[in-house]
């Protein structure tokens, strides 16, 4: 599945919850959200590429006006399909080819144009890693792959980490397994030393 950054910016944050019912609606599922405010650097670092064009210094000032909402989404070409579904971005042209779409329903003004999409696969990867450094963008398994994964890597720590459980008998079983699973990790992330 290929997955696609998306942002509510502030003008539409009071509609996230619509829109990510339309988004939803739409087929994607919502791997990732993070809620931000992001500093100016942040922004003129996300938006490097307009950094020349006269409607800079604006979409910096409105992208640091309030919180926005960073979500990663993922479907069969989410690139395509999400910018689909934001629609042209001029919201006048989205208002007058796109009416159902989320910038003709919920954007203002060129600038404040409710929602960002990443363009391309590529500009999805480095959007995605800007936001979630954390997440992984490896495909999500499935069927016998998924099972072969499961068996190499996943079953005996679990089988430990349950038998521990048993012994432990905590109030809380599902946190407490939980917890023992990442102190337990035996591919935890290795620190190089410089
Ligand atoms: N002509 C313009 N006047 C004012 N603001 C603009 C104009 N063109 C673009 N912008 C603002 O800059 C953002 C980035 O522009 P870009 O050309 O990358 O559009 P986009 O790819 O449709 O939008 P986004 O990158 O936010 O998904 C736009 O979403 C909009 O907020």
């Amino acid at each position: 599945m290929e997955k696609t950054l998306a942002i509510i910016k502030p003008n539409a944050i009071a509609n996230a919850e619509e829109i990510e019912k339309m988004i939803i609606k739409d087929g994607f599922t919502i791997v990732q959200r993070r809620r931000v405010l992001l500093s100016k650097e942040q922004a003129m670092e996300f938006y490097a590429e307009h950094r020349d064009k006269p409607f800079f210094s604006d979409l910096i000032n409105f992208m640091t006006s309030g919180p926005v909402l960073a979500m990663v989404l993922s479907k069969d070409r989410a690139v395509r399909a999400w910018r689909r579904l934001l629609g042209p971005t001029s919201v006048a042209a989205a208002i007058k080819k796109h009416p159902d779409s989320i910038r003709a329903r919920f954007g203002s003004s060129d600038t404040e144009n409710a929602a960002h999409g990443s363009d391309s696969a590529e500009s999805a990867e480095r959007e995605i890693r800007f936001f979630f450094p954390d997440v992984t963008l490896y495909p999500i398994l499935s069927g016998m792959e998924a099972r072969d994964f499961v068996d190499d890597y996943v079953s005996e720590t679990l089988v430990r980490g349950l038998t521990e459980l048993c012994k432990t008998k905590p109030a809380d079983p599902v946190s407490w397994l939980a917890e023992w699973l990442l102190s337990n990790n035996p591919y935890q992330p290795v620190q190089g030393v410089h």
